[in-house]
């Protein structure tokens, strides 16, 4: 693997409190990189890491095989992030978008670029002349975004970029997403809570919960609310009325709001066949298969009312069985691919 990011015995802490530990963590160019993780789990810390905004208290960062700390200016600006609430200028629309390329002293066409910028965020030439205090809250993260994407960057890392728009800017996000891996094969590292938009994007995932990465790799994370049917067991109901019951955590005392489900434990049969003996599948249909970095194995989405599973299937068992997009299958999750957060 071609590691863009390497971390080893990454510490960071606030106040003598660590909230970020990372004892060896490869994050991979080329691809788009989605974080999980409940509030407070470090997502914010990390990304101010990688983005050198900050360094850490201690531990060591590489960025392509490099020492962060020895990084040049220009491999330093190779890499931009949007932050979860985007500072804009007090001026116009145009000033904002054009801000990191006149710093860059490029000057040339910028109007032109400007206008093209706010074309991949879904914003029309005119809203160039608009003051900073006319914008709504997800046209400040879409001018903030444009900002970023007129940088053409090498690495773009996104800190809840959906948390205050609409569905449909959240749609045009993902296209900009697209768009900036698809034109100038950007790497993109995005934290989100929005695990079906997240689904939607990230070809690779990464799970933090109290500062520490519990998963990567493919992962699928499933939020609450979860019930307690007085069994031991958790159980989630899904909005076409499914019902999913999981054995829950082992400390019965824990307060537990998200399941993390192995694709590897998850086993799939096509509907019509029986499950196997007494246990109770979610139904849904093949969304999408997939190959993934070096792994044998592929990856079958699974779309259950509007919820996407990821299972790890052998490739001949996804030939012999015809597991195609469109199939309509049952899941069946082993408990012992079950975890709590
Ligand atoms: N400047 C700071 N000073 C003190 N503590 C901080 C500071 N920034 C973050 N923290 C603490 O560090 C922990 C991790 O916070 P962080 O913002 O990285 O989490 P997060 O996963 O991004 O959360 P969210 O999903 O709510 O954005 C939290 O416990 C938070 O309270």
């Amino acid at each position: 693997m071609s590691a863009l990011y390497r971390l080893q015995n990454v510490r960071q802490s606030y106040d003598g409190r660590t909230v970020l530990a990372i004892d060896d963590l490869e994050l991979p160019e080329n691809g788009i990189i989605g974080f999980f993780g409940p509030n407070g789990s470090g997502k914010s810390t990390l990304f101010s890491l990688l983005s050198l905004v900050s360094r850490p208290c201690s531990g060591k960062i590489l960025f392509r095989g490099l020492d962060t700390e020895k990084l040049q200016p220009e491999q330093r600006r190779c890499i931009t992030i949007l932050p979860q609430e985007p500072y804009l200028l007090k001026r116009t629309v145009f000033d904002n978008v054009a801000y990191g390329l006149k710093i860059r002293d490029i000057r040339d066409g910028l109007e032109k670029k400007v206008h093209e910028a706010l074309s991949w965020v879904g914003l029309p030439a005119s809203f160039a002349g608009r003051k900073w205090y006319q914008l709504s809250g997800g046209e400040v993260q879409r001018v903030a975004l444009a900002g970023r994407l007129i940088l053409r960057p090498e690495v773009l890392i996104l800190d809840e970029p959906t948390a205050s728009v609409d569905i449909g800017s959240a749609q045009r996000i993902r296209e900009a997403v697209f768009l900036a891996r698809k034109q100038w094969q950007t790497t993109l590292l995005i934290a989100s809570h929005d695990q079906g938009w997240l689904d939607q994007v990230s070809n690779y995932r990464v799970g933090l919960f109290q500062g520490r990465v519990v998963n990567h790799g493919a992962v699928n994370f499933l939020f609450g609310p979860w019930q307690e049917n007085g069994a031991d067991q958790m159980v989630k109901k899904f909005p076409d009325g499914q019902i999913l019951v999981l054995p829950g955590p082992a400390d019965k005392n824990r307060n537990v709001s998200v399941a993390m489900l192995d694709p590897a434990k998850i086993s799939i049969c096509c509907s019509g066949m029986n499950s196997p003996a007494g246990k109770l599948g979610l139904s849904g249909m093949v969304s999408t298969v997939r190959r993934q970095r070096h792994r044998e194995e592929l990856l079958v989405d699974v779309m259950v009312s509007g919820f996407l599973f990821q299972v790890c299937l052998p490739a001949h068992d996804v030939k012999t069985r015809q597991l195609w997009p469109g199939t309509a299958v049952m899941l069946d999750f082993s408990p012992d691919g079950v975890r709590w957060l």
